[in-house]
C-alpha cells in the first residue's frame, strides 16, 4: 500500500505577533502531525511562549492563521479552543494550592461542562450519571497513569515542585485533549523528576494516543523523546526537523552561542561550538 502522510493535527501559518517594536513571531509556520511529540524550543527571548500563548488564544495575532483538527480556529476564544481539544499548562504551574490534587484534576472537565440553559435542561437522568461515571473512570485512568496515588487528597501547596507539574499535567489530561501542550514541564526538576517526567510524557502518548506539543529547555529530553523540533531564535524559525538533525545544524548552534543559554544548545559539545563560532 502506499505511504499515504496524514493531515496535521496543527497547522500554523505565517503567524505574526509584535508587542510594540518587537516582534515576538515573524512569520512563523510549522505544523503538528497527529500522534507526534513535536518540541519547539530556542534562546530566551526566541517566541516560544508567545507562540504557545497564540496557539491556545490568549494572544491574537497581526497576522497568520491557525487550523486545529481541519478547521480554522484563528479567531476562536481560548475557552473554545480548549473545549476542541487543546489543553495546557503553564511555565509557572497554575493550581488553586489550596484544593487537593483531585479537586484540581477535577477542574480540568469544567471546558466540558454545559453552560447552555437548554442543554442542561435536555441533560439530567441516565445519560448524565453514565458521563459522571465516564468522568470518574477516566480521572482514575490518569491517577494511576501519573502514578499520583498516594496523594489524591493532598493539598496541592503541601507537594514538592514535580509532583506539582505532574498534578498539572493531570488536570490538562481531564480535560481529555487532542494536543497536550506543555510549557516547560521539566523546568526547575532534578535528573530523577525529569526521567520520571519524560516517561510519563511517552506513556500519555502510547496510551491515549494523545499528541503533545511541548516547550523546553532540556536538551537531553527534547533529543530523547521529540519526534521533530522546532528551532525559533528572534521571532523566527531557524531549523525543523528530527532531534539528530537539529542538533547538527550550524544555524541553530550559533543562535545558542550568542545567548546565555550556550551551553544548553542542542549538541552542545565543545568541537561542535568551535565548529559554529
Ligand atoms: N507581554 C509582552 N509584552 C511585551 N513584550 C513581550 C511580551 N511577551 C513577550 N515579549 C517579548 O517578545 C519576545 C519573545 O518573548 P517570549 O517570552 O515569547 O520568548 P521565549 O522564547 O518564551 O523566552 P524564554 O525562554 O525566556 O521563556 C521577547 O523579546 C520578549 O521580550
Amino acid at each position: 500500500m502506499p505511504h499515504v502522510e496524514q493531515a496535521p493535527l496543527l497547522e500554523i501559518e505565517g503567524l505574526t505577533l509584535a508587542f510594540g517594536g518587537v516582534k515576538a513571531l515573524n512569520g512563523i509556520t510549522m505544523s503538528v502531525a497527529p500522534g507526534s511529540i513535536t518540541s519547539v524550543i530556542g534562546p530566551n527571548g526566541a517566541g516560544k511562549t508567545s507562540l504557545f500563548n497564540t496557539i491556545s488564544g490568549f494572544y491574537r495575532p497581526q497576522s497568520g492563521s491557525l487550523r486545529f483538527d481541519g478547521e480554522d480556529i484563528t479567531r476562536l476564544p481560548a475557552p473554545e479552543r480548549a473545549r476542541r481539544g487543546l489543553a495546557r499548562s503553564f511555565q509557572n504551574i497554575a493550581l488553586f494550592r489550596g484544593m487537593t490534587v483531585l479537586d484540581n484534576i477535577k477542574l480540568g472537565r469544567h471546558c466540558h461542562l454545559r453552560t447552555n440553559i437548554f442543554d442542561a435542561l435536555l441533560y439530567f437522568g441516565r445519560a448524565r450519571r453514565e458521563e459522571v461515571a465516564l468522568r470518574a473512570e477516566i480521572e482514575e485512568r490518569i491517577i494511576d497513569l501519573l502514578e499520583i496515588d498516594h496523594i489524591r487528597h493532598a493539598p496541592v501547596a503541601a507537594l514538592p515542585y514535580g509532583l506539582q507539574k505532574r498534578v498539572e499535567m493531570a488536570r490538562a489530561l481531564a480535560m481529555r485533549p487532542k494536543i497536550l501542550m506543555l510549557d516547560e514541564p521539566v523546568a526547575g526538576m532534578n535528573r530523577e523528576e525529569t526521567e520520571d517526567m519524560a516517561r510519563f510524557i511517552l506513556d500519555v502518548r502510547a496510551e491515549w494516543g494523545v499528541t503533545v506539543l511541548m516547550v523546553e529547555h532540556d536538551m537531553g529530553m527534547v533529543m530523547d523523546i521529540s519526534d521533530h523540533v522546532v528551532v525559533l531564535n528572534f521571532g523566527q524559525k531557524i531549523a525543523e526537523g528530527r532531534p539528530e538533525d537539529v542538533q547538527n545544524d550550524p544555524e541553530v548552534i550559533r543562535a545558542y552561542l550568542g545567548s546565555s543559554r550556550a551551553t544548553e544548545a542542542p549538541g552542545a559539545t565543545p568541537a561542535a561550538m568551535g565548529a559554529a563560532a
